[in-house]
């Protein structure tokens, strides 16, 4: 999309969003645009920016940072250069920025990890090479499958997928959602259920961010919100944030409502997929926030910081 600012009247001019360049994050970014502009008629303008994350060629899980994907976008954002950003809500740190605020969260697209290659994981032969650069998907695998061998891979998933068909792995782990996002999953041979691989927390769901004092933006972007949603990432991120781990670190949290309760359970396992601490609660959602942590602080009353502490040397 494109189009003329019309001056100064934030009422009419094209608002821009800022993107990643990738196939996931452009389609992920034209979606939400798209829904905006059905919603309140405001046009949107799609603005790529290129992120160290995108360019770097150091394994994520040694950056030793959170947010390599994002602090690009708002930087732009503080610089008044986009007027908001899309982010896929897993990979933003729980430290919250003064400077910005996420306006919404739409709904969830499907949370489950997936395996990509011939065949499932049960059916793969001892010894088999399976690509993910995650620590977390790392160390499930390893409690489901100790026999298989665990290569760390990075680059977008077209990249990662292709390993596979070149035969250099049998099988690749990606998010489901970012499969979808690019046309790739019909390439799947296994969606794991939650119960036996629990995703990144706020894993296949976005989060819509703008500046903290764009109030006229904040409440148009507002139509975009899912309380539900919204509610089930405030209650996994609130797991990550107690247990003060990363997205690199080996924590999986889903939560979920039935229409009434929510349901929220979370592990923490050690790297070598040797030792767990896996809990579950729940609750009211309007508390998810609360549900969320005293999990984490009763998951630390297990033992659940001394596993994530044997990650790192
Ligand atoms: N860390 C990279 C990243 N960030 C979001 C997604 C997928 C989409 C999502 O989870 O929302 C991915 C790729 C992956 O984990 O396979």
């Amino acid at each position: 999309m494109s189009g003329e600012a019309v001056g100064l009247d934030t009422g009419r001019r094209v608002l821009r969003l800022g993107t990643r360049r990738s196939l996931m994050a452009t389609t992920q970014s034209g979606q939400v645009a798209d829904r905006l502009t059905a919603l309140t008629g405001r046009p949107v303008e799609l603005v790529g920016v290129t992120t160290f994350g995108d360019v770097t060629k150091t394994h994520l899980a040694q950056l030793g940072g959170t947010g390599v994907f994002v602090s690009a976008l708002r930087d732009k954002l503080i610089e008044g250069e986009i007027d908001f950003a899309v982010h896929s809500l897993k990979d933003l740190p729980t430290k919250p920025d003064p400077r910005v605020v996420i306006a919404a969260i739409p709904p969830r697209d499907d949370a489950r990890d997936a395996l990509v290659g011939s065949a499932k994981l049960a059916d793969l032969a001892p010894g088999d090479r399976v690509g993910t650069g995650s620590p977390r998907r790392v160390a499930q695998l390893r409690m489901l499958r100790p026999d298989l061998e665990y290569v760390p891979i990075r680059g977008n998933a077209d990249t990662r997928i292709g390993k596979v068909t070149s035969g250099e792995l049998r099988a690749v782990v990606l998010a489901a959602a970012g499969l979808g996002r690019i046309g790739r999953d019909a390439e799947v041979a296994q969606f794991f259920d939650v119960a036996e691989m629990l995703p990144a927390p706020g894993q296949g769901a976005l989060a819509v961010e703008c500046r903290a004092d764009d109030t006229a933006l904040i409440e148009l972007l507002a139509v975009l919100d899912e309380p539900r949603t919204r509610a089930a990432v405030v209650a996994e991120r609130a797991v990550l944030a107690t247990l003060e781990a990363g997205c690199s670190a080996p924590v999986g949290a889903y939560a979920a409502d039935d229409g009434h309760i929510l349901n929220l359970t979370a592990t923490v396992v050690a790297i070598d997929g040797t030792r767990s601490v896996r809990k579950s609660t729940a609750g009211d959602p309007a508390a998810a926030m609360e549900l969320g942590r005293d999990l984490a602080t009763a998951m630390i009353a297990e033992g659940a910081g001394t596993l994530m502490g044997e990650r790192t040397h």
